[in-house]
């Protein structure tokens, strides 16, 4: 049946086409012209800055080279430097000796190798908080780098070394700050702990996690928790004006998925039409071109980027301002990056295979081993039945050997006070703005969300695109006014966390 209409019918579309196109463009300007105003100042002040005298700056520098210099590595699940991990104990020892020998600390060894303090604070009343941290660092050969990545040498002034991003650095500046304090006669309000895990790069089974087995006996709670996190990020977002702190509220889920293909061996003169490794390396290829579905706006995602609105050029200020209208364009363009696809979905990274065991022979066995790292709209199970709908194949054997949800999404209301007190500390060092964001990598502090539902990743340095690719990579490196920064950082959110009210925003100028 043909379809035709009169003159008068078109006019009056085109007029209801125009009009709901004004309706929509007017929606788009008001809630851009209402976004929250992320320029805050605090009312009243925070704690003031650290003033350090030239030895001591130099102090600082010299603490963090000797940290590099010991080879904590942790190079399998099974395996450690435990030489290195012994020397470190001794190491800060020497290196903060007021920490140490503080009578308002408590000092206690976990796990073998692993440092925990809990400083005591005057008034009871006040739950404590914890500050966490790892020694141990993932591999690095020296080929590649400029410097060797065990020597803590210095180049253009920047101190090189594996760990000093990740997490040395956090580790020694955590200490260093506690140091500086007790020097200049500091005894906190609020109790703390510092937990520093010596096996966060293999799961934190033995350190992480025995601090807190430590911490349950003693039924300790705790107000806030604060651990690695991605930083204050330059340049890193697409589209943004100035530099970004993102603190991580949740972190992704993951599965660590075996798949076995068996079939029966023999001689490859007479190949079977399907060979173990033929069937993996399909249900391997199905998985890689079959991505799981793009969740952006289900998770706690859509509320970075709501709140950081204002910082994106036009257009992407309105469109980040209207999810609600633009999350199909939006999604999308996140996912053609491997870091905004990281953000939008749960992904799935082909990481080691195994097969075979000689040029003319049909091998019985063929391995796979695939992570998946879960958007935070997804659980275990959920994940683990689309990847069987995606094989589809009976004779791949699928067993997961490490398989988490994603964790609980820790509060960012404005009641919250170790949320608001750590936005307080980045907003005064930083002055950027500061958003909740999912962390897309995992640390050690998903071991502790029985001890406390505020839990936070924020590493206080400003971190580009290069530098990410540093951590775990070559030439990993930390600048020495960074450092320096990230020290003032502890000093200051230790002594902000002593208050017993929640930061007040007041919204005006930086
Ligand atoms: C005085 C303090 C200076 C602070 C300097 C901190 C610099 C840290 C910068 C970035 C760190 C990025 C965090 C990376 C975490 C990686 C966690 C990880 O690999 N987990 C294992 C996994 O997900 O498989
Ligand atoms: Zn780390
Ligand atoms: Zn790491």
């Amino acid at each position: 049946m043909a379809i035709s209409m009169g003159k008068g019918s078109v006019g009056v579309l085109t007029g209801v086409f125009i009009a709901s196109l004004a309706v929509v463009v007017a929606v788009l300007l008001l809630r851009t012209y209402n976004l929250p105003e992320l320029k805050v100042a605090w009312k009243g002040k925070g704690a003031p800055r650290i003033e350090l005298e030239e030895d001591e700056r130099e102090q600082l520098y010299e603490a963090l080279k000797g940290a590099l210099r010991i080879p904590t590595v942790s190079f399998s699940p099974s395996e450690q430097n435990t030489t290195a991990l012994e020397e470190f104990k001794e190491y800060i020892k020497s290196a903060f000796p007021r920490v140490f020998n503080s009578s308002l600390v408590e000092y206690e060894l976990v796990g073998g190798y692993s440092h925990l303090f809990n400083v005591q604070g005057s008034d009871n009343s006040l739950l404590p908080y914890m500050l966490l941290a790892h020694l141990d660092v993932v591999p690095a050969t020296p080929e590649g780098w400029d410097l060797p990545p065990f020597s803590g040498e210095e180049k253009d002034g920047y101190i090189y070394g594996r760990g000093s991003l990740d997490d040395k650095s956090r580790v020694i500046g955590i200490l260093q700050a506690l140091e500086f304090l007790f020097k200049k006669g500091y005894k906190p309000r609020r109790s703390f702990y510092i937990g520093l895990g010596h096996d966060e790069e293999i799961s934190g089974r033995h350190g992480a996690k025995e601090i807190v087995k430590t911490l349950e006996t003693r039924n300790v709670k705790l107000e806030y928790l604060l651990d690695e996190g991605f930083g204050v990020l330059d340049g890193v977002i697409y589209g943004t004006k100035r530099p970004i702190a993102l603190i991580g509220v949740t972190e992704k889920g993951a599965i660590t998925l075996n798949l076995t293909v068996n079939s029966p061996p023999g001689h490859s003169s007479m190949p079977p039409r399907e060979s173990s490794i033929g069937i993996l390396s399909a249900a391997l290829s199905r998985l890689e071109q079959n991505r799981l579905p793009n969740l952006f706006g289900t998770g706690p995602e859509g509320s970075t980027f709501e709140q950081l609105a204002n910082e994106f050029y036009w257009p992407l200020n309105i469109m980040m301002a209207n999810l609600w209208f633009f999350n199909p364009i939006i999604s999308r363009l996140m996912a053609l990056t491997p870091s905004g696809n990281a953000i939008v979905r749960t992904t799935t990274a082909l990481t080691i295979v195994n097969g075979g065991i000689k040029a003319n022979v049909i091998p019985a066995t063929a391995t796979a081993t695939v992570n998946f790292r879960l958007h935070p709209a997804q659980t275990v199970e959920e994940v683990l039945n689309m990847v069987s709908e995606i094989i589809m194949d009976e004779r791949v054997i699928l067993s997961a050997i490490k398989a988490f949800d994603p964790l609980p999404i820790s509060p960012y209301d404005e009641e919250n006070f170790g949320y608001q007190t750590l936005k307080r500390t980045i907003t005064d060092l930083f002055s950027v703005p500061v958003a909740p964001a999912v962390c897309t990598v995992n640390t050690d502090s998903r071991h502790f969300v029985n001890l406390t539902e505020s839990v936070y990743r924020f590493s206080p340095v400003v971190m580009t695109a290069e530098d990410l690719g540093r951590v775990h990579g070559l030439n990993e490196r930390i600048s020495r006014e960074g450092f320096e920064t990230g020290i003032q950082f502890y000093w200051q959110l230790i002594q902000n966390s002593d208050s017993d009210t929640v930061p007040v925003h007041r919204h005006s100028e930086l």
